[in-house]
């Protein structure tokens, strides 16, 4: 793991430099202290030797002074290098995340990758700080401080040999013994972000179904597995903590039972009685510091497993090294022998499908639910990538366009629209930043929204609530289409974008597009008739398989699921 976390703490190797001078110190403060007070207590006490005692005062005072002052340091930068390893974790893992397809989010899940980028990234932002803020004086103040003890006298350290290795097995199998529950404490955190997402997301359709209960006991259930996993590391670290304490003190004892008739008898000095006790603990200490680090691992080790692997898992749609270049004018759009399957899914979701796409013609694509008409789109979209066969944009394979410009290119309205939190100015300049507010109400008038937004109380900066869930499926199917028109695509992709609107909105809207986008290229997916009519050409999708394409007319007569669609809408 160390070496994992090398590459990360790398930047801030100065930094830790300085640290690692600043704890030195520090150590040795520390490790001066008790020999001072041995002599303050020996040649100054017990010989009544004020001058002695005010000398060696001042020197402790010194000494405590420059202990502090380095601890102070070293606590505040290990602080900055934690946070900052923390930060630059964070921003790594979500650039990771912002490159995935919707594969890789299939395959970890939405609440996983918000753990891993907060949760999983604070356990080994803390370790970092604590080994640096405190674990890399252990060593020093633990040899040291064995090192001196021994040289005030060799009985006594006796009761090293002995606390010592007590104290390191008691690491040893606290440590041993937290590696399961840390790994599940992440695992449960997951599921309670789950099940809360889910309930969250979906509070409506439970008050509707009244399940409110049901889902409370789901919520609780997740809940309380959480709290049983984080109470056997509780018990645990209670169990360290006081078997610490206990062998310490029982040390501390030991050492005051065997040295303090020594003393008496004239065979030890007390100076180095109370010394030996000072180091006893000091050694102890950096012990117990030790164990709480070491404590740490196993879960940061889970953490940057975690994390390496979403660091480590290659996006399904690569960029290319190098973007080739952008085709200029009119631009179509060829789906050749498109095969594509869902990771996991028996059979694949769309087979062998050829499609084109000209510039300044319509091509609807219809099909039963499920037929595969949204992975298409999201196939010639590259927000996947295809497993055989080839999407080309004037004849360029899409998976050598750079991603960037591919979208500026491709222009998608998605089935389910999501609005960003923001206004409705911000929404819709998302793809087109520069956009004046003439073209975003031109956009909006295109799109019939411009009533409604003109009827907002602030306009084009009315507040929208995340997912755009403070406007209508309506208003957020239009808005969501303005935002495409915004940005001037040469490729148009509408996935199904008219569903909610009433028919006389979607006539007058589908008027307004034909004049509003030229010789774009235009792919229409849509379940009412009235859409794809008029569309120069209609792939009808069954199954994943093209089943005819043709004019309204030609598939009238040779498509069979075409003629079912009609006759579902009363047409024949
Ligand atoms: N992310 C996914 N992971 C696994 N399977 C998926 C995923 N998305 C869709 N599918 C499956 O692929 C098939 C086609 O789905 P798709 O959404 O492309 O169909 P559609 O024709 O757009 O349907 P609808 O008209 O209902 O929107 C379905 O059987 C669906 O279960």
């Amino acid at each position: 793991m160390i070496s994992r976390l090398r590459r990360w703490t790398r930047p801030y190797a100065r930094t830790a430099a300085l640290v690692v001078v600043l704890q030195l110190v520090q150590a040795l403060g520390s490790l001066l202290l008790p020999t001072l007070n041995a002599d303050v207590i020996d040649n100054g006490v017990l010989a009544r030797d004020t001058d002695h005692i005010l000398g060696r005062g001042a020197l402790m005072l010194g000494a405590v002074l420059v202990q502090a002052g380095c601890a102070a340091g070293a606590v505040y930068l290990g602080a900055r290098v934690g946070m900052g390893v923390g930060a630059d974790l964070r921003a790594a893992v979500f650039a990771s995340v912002q490159r995935f397809s919707a594969r890789e989010f299939g395959r970890f899940g939405t609440p996983t990758l918000i753990t891993r980028t907060t949760n999983d990234v604070q356990q080994l932002q803390v370790l970092v700080f604590t080994t640096l803020s405190a674990l890399l004086s252990a060593p020093l103040l633990a040899v040291g401080g064995v090192v001196l003890a021994m040289g005030l006298d060799v009985p006594l350290s006796g009761v090293l040999l002995v606390a010592i290795p007590v104290a390191a097995a008691v690491i040893g199998v606290i440590t041993r013994l937290m590696t399961r529950p840390s790994r599940l404490t992440q695992v449960r955190t997951d599921a309670v972000n789950r099940v809360l997402r889910e309930q969250i997301t979906g509070v409506r359709v439970i008050r509707a179904f009244g399940r409110d209960a049901h889902e409370r006991r789901r919520f609780a259930a997740a809940n309380g597995d959480l709290m049983a996993v984080a109470l056997r590391l509780g018990r645990l670290q209670a169990f360290s903590g006081g078997s610490a304490l206990l062998v310490i003190n029982l040390a501390a004892i030991s050492v005051v039972a065997l040295g303090g008739p020594r003393v008496l008898g004239g065979d030890l000095r007390l100076g180095a009685l109370v010394a030996f006790l000072g180091y006893l603990t000091q050694i102890l200490m950096a012990v117990m510091v030790a164990m709480a680090v070491f404590e740490m691992v196993p879960r940061a080790r889970v953490s940057a497993d975690r994390i390496t692997e979403v660091l480590t898992t290659e996006p399904g749609v690569p960029e290319p090294v190098v973007g080739a270049p952008l085709p200029a004018g009119p631009v179509g759009l060829d789906v050749r022998g498109v095969t594509f399957g869902y990771p996991g899914a028996e059979k694949s979701t769309v087979l062998e499908v050829d499609l084109m796409a000209r510039p300044g013609q319509t091509t609807a694509i219809v099909g039963a639910t499920g037929a595969g008409k949204t992975t298409l789109v999201n196939l010639m979209a590259r927000l996947i990538d295809v497993d055989s066969g080839l999407v080309s944009v004037n004849g360029v394979d899409a998976r050598e366009l750079d991603r960037r410009a591919l979208a500026g290119l491709v222009g998608v309205v998605p089935q389910r629209s999501y609005l960003f939190s923001g206004t409705i100015a911000t929404n819709l300049r998302y793809g087109s930043p520069d956009a004046t507010d003439d073209e975003l109400w031109h956009a909006l008038e295109v799109a019939q929204a411009r009533d409604f937004v003109a009827a907002m109380p602030a306009g084009l900066d009315t507040p929208v609530a995340q997912g755009g869930s403070t406007v209508s499926g309506g208003q957020r199917q239009r808005l969501a289409i303005a935002r495409a028109l915004v940005a001037r695509p040469r490729i148009y992709l509408f996935d199904d974008s008219f569903s909610a609107l009433d028919a006389s909105t979607e006539a007058a809207l589908r008027a307004a597009l034909a004049d509003e986008i030229g010789d774009a290229a235009v792919v229409v997916v849509a379940q009412r008739l009235s859409t794809v009519r008029s569309a120069d050409r209609i792939v009808v999708l069954d199954e994943g398989r093209v089943e005819a394409v043709g004019t309204h007319a030609e598939l009238s007569r040779i498509s069979p699921t075409y003629r079912e669609i009609l006759h579902s809408q009363g047409e024949r």
